[in-house]
C-alpha cells in the first residue's frame, strides 16, 4: 500500500519507495551486460502486459498470462540459476579496496597485450567487473599474483605450461590460469573466428567480464564484450577501452 495506516504520506513512505528503488536500480546493474538483461526486458514487456489485461478486465488473457507468469518464474530460475548464484555471491563479497589504485595494473596489462600481440603470441584474458568469475576460475590453475607486463608474458609464452585456456584477472591480481571459458556457439555473427576468441565471446555473454583476445595468427588485438567481438585496438586504444570499462567503472 502506497500510503500509510490512516492514509497520510510520511517520511517513512518516502524511505519505502527510495529502498525499493535502489533495489531494483541495484538489480539492473547485477544483470546488466548479461545475457539475462535481455530476458530481463522481456519480463517486464510480459508484466506491462499482465498488468493491462488485468486493468482492462481482458479475462481470457489474463487467466491465461498467469498460468504462463507462474510456470515462467520457475523456468527463469532453472535457466538463469549461474547468474543468480553469480548475483548472490558478489552481494555477500566483501568489497575490497586496492592500495594505490588500479592505474598501474592498466600499464602493465595493455603492455603485455601490446609486447604479444608484436610477437603473435596468442592470449585470452578475462578481467571481472560485476560478476564474479569464480566458477570459471575454479576450471584453471589458481596463482593469486600481483599483475605485471613479464608475468602475462610468461604465462601465455609458447611451450609454458599454463599458456593454454584464459587467464583471469581481479584488481591488481592475477587470480587463475589456463582456464576453461564457455565456447559461444559457432552459427553467429563470428563462425569464422577460431575457439579463442569463441571462448571470449562465450564468457562475454554470459557475465560482464571484458576480455582481451590476441590473436596468435594475426597478432590483432580485440576485446569481447556482451557476446560482441570489438573491431582491431592499437594498443594506445586498447589501454583507453579498458580505463573506461573497467578501471572507471568499478563498482
Ligand atoms: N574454451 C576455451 N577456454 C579458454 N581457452 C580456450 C578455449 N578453447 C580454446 N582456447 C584457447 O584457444 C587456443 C586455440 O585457439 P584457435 O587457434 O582455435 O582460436 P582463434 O580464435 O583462431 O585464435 P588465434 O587467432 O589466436 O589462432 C587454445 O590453444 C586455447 O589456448
Amino acid at each position: 500500500m502506497l500510503f500509510g495506516a490512516n492514509g497520510a504520506f510520511g517520511p517513512k513512505d518516502i524511505f519505502d519507495i527510495a529502498l525499493v528503488a535502489t533495489i531494483i536500480y541495484q538489480g539492473y546493474v547485477l544483470v546488466s551486460g548479461t545475457r539475462a538483461v535481455n530476458v530481463l526486458r522481456g519480463v517486464v514487456i510480459f508484466g506491462a502486459a499482465w498488468l493491462a489485461s488485468d486493468l482492462l478486465n481482458l479475462t481470457t488473457l489474463n487467466s491465461i498470462l498467469s498460468r504462463v507468469g507462474t510456470v515462467g518464474l520457475f523456468a527463469l530460475v532453472v535457466v538463469f540459476q549461474p547468474e543468480l548464484r553469480a548475483a548472490l555471491e558478489r552481494i555477500g563479497r566483501p568489497r575490497l579496496r586496492e592500495p594505490g589504485g588500479l592505474g598501474p595494473t592498466l600499464q602493465e596489462l595493455a603492455r603485455a597485450t601490446e609486447r604479444m600481440s608484436e610477437r603473435k603470441t596468442g592470449a585470452l584474458i578475462a578481467i571481472e567487473r560485476r560478476t564474479p568469475l569464480g566458477e570459471y576460475a575454479a576450471t584453471g590453475v589458481t596463482l593469486d599474483a600481483r599483475l605485471s607486463t613479464p608475468f602475462l608474458e610468461a604465462l601465455f609464452a609458447r611451450n609454458a605450461p599454463l599458456h593454454d585456456g584464459g587467464v583471469i584477472v581481479q584488481g591488481t591480481r592475477v587470480v587463475a590460469a589456463a582456464c576453461l571459458f564457455p565456447l559461444q556457439s559457432s552459427d553467429g555473427l563470428y563462425r569464422r573466428y577460431g575457439t579463442r576468441h569463441r571462448a571470449a565471446l562465450g564468457l562475454s555473454e554470459l557475465t560482464d567480464a571484458v576480455v582481451v583476445v590476441v590473436s596468435e595468427e594475426r597478432g590483432s588485438i580485440r576485446i569481447a564484450m556482451a557476446g560482441r567481438l570489438s573491431p582491431e585496438l592499437s594498443s594506445g586504444e586498447l589501454r583507453e577501452r579498458l580505463r573506461e570499462l573497467v578501471y572507471e567503472d568499478r563498482p
